[in-house]
């Protein structure tokens, strides 16, 4: 069969959160689709929708619902048919997903680092400062680092923030550079050194999620699945999985091809960054046992004021 002429006499419908980041991410994503196969981008529908986590912002996500709130509408969009399939955020979409949908294809990863905006370091933020982030893992790294510094709660999307910032309402955030990449904003800020500061599992990955019994959709999403991303994603999300964490769980990781294989370095804290346990592992590349047996090894050396907000086997 001719998959070119195949694909060229239909149409795909892309579901997205309404944000200028998810909108960005839907278009890199259509973009991408049609240069895989040949086709204009015009047969790749971008349907965006509002997530409940974009419209209440005045609380942190992890108090309101956790990363549900993300994908529940879309979730019944793919469910009523009306979309084929949405596109995520690695890092906000649930460790735990229905057998109902797949995970079709992960895009190449992008700059994985988290930038700092108002200092040029972890260290060279001023004594005591204000620091903005809802993110439980920035918050315990930055206090980790410097306990000096006082956190305050800073939600909303990427303009939000940094209009927040620029209004003295803190010194000093944190953002993805892949986010600020997406949005064209790469001036934006200074970025760490992901070997001092890792980011969260899954940061920097756009994950495609069709139904699981829509062989139509995951044969037309496979053209854009980047292996190797693919495999550190999915071994993060079984590191996840392995330590019971949420959004309410400050958990780090990152996980990199290394020879044939990867390398996996994690760490997870107490919210209060005063605790800080730290893991790494050597696997092959299908290996999930490697990082689940990771976080039980992790929870297994962890003080009572790590484990309390993990749910992990080892707890
Ligand atoms: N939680 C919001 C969110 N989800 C994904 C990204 C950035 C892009 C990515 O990591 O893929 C962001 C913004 C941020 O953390 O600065």
């Amino acid at each position: 069969m001719d998959t070119q002429k195949h694909t060229q006499n239909q149409t795909f419908r892309l579901g997205t959160r309404r944000s200028p980041l998810a909108m960005a991410q839907a278009e890199e994503t259509r973009d991408r689709l049609a240069r895989a196969h040949g086709i204009d981008p015009a047969h790749i529908e971008i349907v965006a929708v509002t997530a409940s986590g974009d419209r209440i912002q005045d609380r942190p996500l992890a108090e309101i619902g956790g990363k549900a709130l993300w994908t529940k509408e879309l979730d019944a969009w793919l469910d009523a048919g009306e979309i084929d399939f949405a596109a995520h955020s690695a890092k906000d979409v649930e460790t735990l997903r229905p057998d109902r949908f797949a995970i079709a294809a992960v895009l190449e990863r992008a700059d994985v680092r988290d930038v700092l905006i108002g200092a040029e370091s972890i260290a060279a933020i001023p004594q005591g400062a204000v620091v903005g982030t809802s993110a439980p893992r920035r918050a315990a790294q930055l206090l980790h680092a410097r306990p000096d510094c006082k956190v305050v709660t800073f939600r909303g999307n990427v303009a939000t923030r940094l209009s927040k910032l620029a209004a003295g309402e803190a010194d000093a955030t944190f953002l993805a550079a892949a986010g600020l990449q997406r949005l064209g904003k790469t001036g934006t800020g200074h970025a760490l050194d992901e070997e001092e500061w890792l980011p969260a599992p899954g940061q920097a990955a756009i994950l495609l999620e069709c139904r699981s019994d829509d062989a139509r959709t995951r044969d037309f999403l496979a053209a854009v699945d980047h292996a190797p991303s693919r495999a550190t994603v999915m071994a993060e999300r079984a590191l996840l999985a392995g330590l019971g964490g949420s959004c309410h769980s400050p958990i780090a990781v990152l996980t990199r091809p290394e020879g044939d294989g990867l390398l996996m370095r994690a760490a997870i804290f107490s919210p209060d960054g005063a605790e800080h346990i730290a893991g790494e592992a050597r696997f092959a590349t299908d290996d999930l046992a490697a990082p689940t047996q990771l976080a039980r090894d992790m929870l297994g050396r962890a003080p009572e004021a790590i484990t309390v907000h993990f749910e992990g086997a080892g707890a």
